[in-house]
């Protein structure tokens, strides 16, 4: 018997009839094997030598591919990391309604153009009614959003919210269209729905982020309505809102005070460097403005906690209007892909590496239960354990091979919904079923 233990994870177990002639036991093999659903490189087996002829049903055991050469391996990681290299950076622009989005999108892709530099732009929007730059693609051209509206029934957030989680079951597509053209764009940019809330709060919004940063660098641009932001109140909220997109998505973080043709940012920069700076604003806000108590010191405190959370921010002052501040942003942004790439990056390595471990991990588990199931079969038959697919392992009979043959599924039930033959066997004491010619199995539950 091969020591299972040590031959890798097994992916699937199926057993064949041995009674059956050699030749059409390896056409058998071969099928099972190149079995069409199921993940196995390079699959590993019970050669047939092994077999014995007193041996009526076997399990077959495929398992991994052996581990990859330390050659190939870094081959990979020196090919892997010229592609990352020649990736685009994603950037995710969010934003209050009207603080300046969609004009922003527009300054940039000229912006852009006029470096021999054009974007790759996606337009997640349902509700925009008219955009001034062209998008590769558009979410108004696979949902439309005033449909969803009447067909179910919803208002027009609802819509927004609807339409963009329809979007979302194709992400996988436009991922493949991103890629495709990640050679060549230097950036690809997402414009997102005025209603904030419905971007960053859905399960939608984070499948997007997620499955895009997942692939690409991505960063977020948080655009502010500057003149709008000069209350310390205000100010506040927005802090407050773009901390909490900074936390939920994790990603590098670009703040970008819009507008500054109307009011210049240097406050907000001034309030995010100096606490006292801020705290100077709160008290000539108090005196001028008739605003509660506690207002004042629920500001005063967040303001203490808000603190920390600048120094993870980078702060760029722009004018959509003028295309003034435009080659500050597009600096941030490098910063941003390196801050993915140093940080971000390899979080998401490791967290992988943790979820493959522990799915080998789980499979070892799996092998050793095997190892018990043999134990358990008292070396009559060699039973490595029960396929996870069906409840019983002794419900395979020879004609199901047959039908295997024909149908290239072992274990489903027939037309008519029928289970499938069972072999006529009794239970013995202890958890254990014996068939008919003295075979012992586990006894299913
Ligand atoms: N003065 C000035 N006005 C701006 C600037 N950027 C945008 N605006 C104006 O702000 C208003 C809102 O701009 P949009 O680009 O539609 O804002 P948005 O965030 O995309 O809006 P929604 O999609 O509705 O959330 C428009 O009237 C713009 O002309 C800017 O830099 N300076």
């Amino acid at each position: 018997m091969p020591d299972f233990t040590k031959s890798g994870s097994i992916i699937l177990v199926q057993r064949l009839d041995l009674a059956r002639p050699k030749h059409l036991r390896q056409r058998l093999v071969k099928r099972t094997i190149g079995g069409g659903d199921r993940t196995c490189v390079g699959p590993d087996m019970i050669s047939l030598d092994q077999v014995k002829d007193d041996v009526r049903l076997l399990y077959i055991v495929i398992t991994s591919a052996a581990p990859l050469r330390n050659e190939t391996s870094m081959n990979e990681a020196t090919s892997s990391s010229a592609v990352a290299a020649q990736q685009p950076t994603c950037i995710i622009v969010i934003g209050m309604a009207g603080s300046g989005k969609t004009t922003f999108l527009q300054r940039l892709n000229s912006h852009l153009h006029s470096q021999s530099k054009p974007p790759y732009i996606l337009n997640l929007d349902p509700a925009v009614s008219h955009l001034p730059f062209k998008a590769n693609i558009d979410i108004r051209d696979t949902v439309d959003y005033s449909e969803v509206m009447k067909q179910y029934n919803l208002g027009p957030n609802g819509g927004i919210l609807t339409a963009l989680n329809l979007f979302t079951t194709k992400f996988d597509q436009v991922l493949g269209f991103v890629e495709k053209r990640a050679g060549s764009h230097k950036h690809v940019l997402l414009d997102t729905p005025g209603q904030i809330e419905i971007f960053t709060w859905s399960a939608s919004g984070a499948i997007i982020t997620d499955s895009l940063a997942s692939s690409l660098p991505t960063c977020v641009a948080y655009i502010i309505d500057t003149p709008r932001t000069t209350a310390p109140a205000t100010f506040m909220s927005n802090m407050l809102y773009a901390c909490s997109i900074l936390y939920k998505t994790r990603l590098p973080f670009i703040l970008v005070f819009n507008k500054t043709d109307v009011t210049p940012h240097h406050f907000a920069l001034e309030w995010m460097r100096d606490f006292e700076a801020f705290q100077d604003a709160l008290q000539q806000n108090r005196q001028s403005t008739d605003e509660p108590g506690f207002m004042n010191s629920l500001l005063n405190s967040m303001s203490l906690m808000l603190d920390e959370f600048y120094k993870h921010l980078r702060a760029v002052g722009v004018s959509a209007m003028t295309g003034a501040g435009f080659d500050d942003f597009l600096r941030a942004v490098d910063e941003a892909r390196k801050e993915y790439e140093n940080d971000y990056k390899p979080e998401l390595d490791r967290l992988r590496a943790e979820k493959a471990a522990q799915s080998a991990k789980n499979k070892d588990e799996q092998i050793q239960r095997l190892v018990q199931d043999m134990k358990l079969s008292g070396g009559q038959n060699e039973v490595l354990s029960r396929p996870s697919v069906r409840a019983d392992p002794a419900a395979v009979g020879p004609d199901e091979l047959d039908q295997d043959e024909d149908e290239g599924e072992l274990l489903e039930r027939d037309d008519e919904g029928a289970p499938p033959p069972r072999i006529p066997g009794r239970r013995l004491p202890g958890g254990i079923y014996e068939d008919d010619n003295g075979g012992r199995w586990p006894a299913p539950r």
